[in-house]
């Protein structure tokens, strides 16, 4: 049996046609070029090592021919030697990277020229052979260095003229040298330019499969997060739903526990309950009830401040609030306050026993007291309001040190 066919595969670098002559929009035109920089650079620093060691051979090898082609060598060839060792610094250095293939072309250049220069003035049997330098440039910014095509096809030409100018204003070259050189040339110009082109035509494939892979990644997060956010957040209220609630929590006591320094030094945990909700939504009718409930969580959302700090919706008219750092003093200060303003709202409860308004139940809980997970702070601060409901309501009790629970409004 065959595997039944994806009717829609993502799309890869391979669905983007690249043009003939190479060129990306301009965006990614710019991302490729350090893309290409960054793969070069990793092999330049030897090939131009490579090259820095065939000059210093070349100059051995010319003092042992005789002193008439050295005196006239040295010190272009140690002009060529001394580019050859800042474009290895430049490969090196990170900062100064960018700079590479212009200076690698100024070195490509003054190797050429070098070339053409002693071809010219050096008086020996095989001197014309010095016009070689150019084509052995070319080869070095196409093959061993990898200067970016086009760089390296109008340097090329621009080496290739200079050539060819000086084959023609000497007129020691006989006809026969100066074709055989050019045609020479021209045939390794042609072959590295070539080689180049394929070469920079699969990088550019490669780049664009990993640009759209890199998209693909990047859609897929935010795709996860607006999931993540959709499964972890109350579509009533906004604050954290249940799931979130347990999940961060549970992440903060791990960390807690590690001793890790991202934790906090303690968790508070706050729980409250709005007192006689069935009746207000009996008297009130279930959507009164829903708004209730929005304006309600909307007091300790615009009250925690911390980034850790949250709120969460419990499950029904009941919603947690975690405070990491706060003292325990402060938590206190922050439920009594909380209690206080959703008093203040003054929203009319006529079927509640306690107030004219809706008022809230709020029981306290902090891990310096005993508490080693999450579970466990729950279950203190449900204690707590459960006993600040048996207490009257519209109150705030603790879970204190002792494992008792006191009253404190
Ligand atoms: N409108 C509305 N009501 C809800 C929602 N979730 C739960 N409730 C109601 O909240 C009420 C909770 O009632 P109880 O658990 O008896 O608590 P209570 O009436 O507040 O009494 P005490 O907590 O003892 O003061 C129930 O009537 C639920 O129907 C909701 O999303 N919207």
């Amino acid at each position: 049996m065959t595997a039944p066919q994806n009717q829609n595969p993502l799309p890869t670098g391979n669905d983007i046609s690249l043009p003939w002559h190479l060129r990306l929009p301009k965006p990614l035109e710019k991302d490729f070029r350090l893309y290409f920089l960054a793969s070069v650079s990793k092999v330049a620093p030897w090939a131009l090592g490579l090259v820095s060691i065939l000059i210093a051979t070349a100059m051995l090898i010319e003092s042992w021919i005789g002193t008439d082609v050295i005196t006239n060598s040295w010190r272009p060839r140690l002009f060529t030697l001394m580019l050859a060792g800042g474009c290895v610094i430049l490969a090196r250095t990170l900062q100064w990277r960018e700079w590479l293939h212009p200076a690698t072309l100024a070195l490509a250049f003054a190797i050429a020229l070098t070339g053409n220069y002693l071809g010219v003035h050096v008086e020996h049997p095989l001197s014309y052979t010095f016009f070689l330098h150019t084509p052995m440039s070319i080869i070095m910014i196409c093959i061993l260095v990898r200067v970016p095509f086009y760089s390296a096809l109008l340097s090329s030409t621009v080496m290739i003229g200079a050539m060819v100018a000086t084959l023609i204003a000497n007129p020691e070259r006989t006809p026969f040298e100066a074709t055989t050189l050019t045609m020479v040339t021209l045939a390794f110009a042609s072959m590295s330019l070539f080689g180049q082109y394929v070469y920079e035509r699969l990088l550019r494939q490669h780049f664009l499969s990993e640009h759209v892979l890199y998209q693909h990644r990047n859609e897929l997060h935010s795709a996860n997060l607006v999931l993540e956010n959709q499964a972890t957040v109350d579509g009533l209220t906004g604050c954290i739903n249940r799931r979130g609630m347990e999940s961060r929590l549970n992440h903060l006591f791990h960390l807690h526990k590690q001793g890790n320094p991202d934790a906090p030094e303690r968790i508070s945990l706050l729980l409250f309950d709005i007192d006689f909700f069935k009746q207000y939504n009996d008297t009130y009718g279930h959507p009164a009830g829903d708004e209730c409930l929005k304006k309600i969580s909307n007091v300790p959302l615009s009250m925690v401040q911390a980034d850790t700090d949250f709120v969460a919706r419990y499950g029904g008219e009941e919603f947690v609030i975690v405070l990491t750092d706060s003292s325990f003093n402060d938590a206190l200060v922050f439920a009594e306050r909380m209690r206080n303003r959703v008093e203040q709202l003054g929203l009319p409860h006529s079927g509640s026993r306690v107030s004219q308004v809706v008022t809230i139940s709020v029981g306290v809980s902090c891990s310096d007291h005993g508490a080693s997970n999450s579970a466990e702070l729950l279950k203190q601060a449900d204690e707590a309001l459960y006993q600040a409901k048996g207490a009257g309501r519209n109150r705030v009790a603790l879970m204190n040190s002792q494992g008792l629970v006191e009253m404190l409004s």
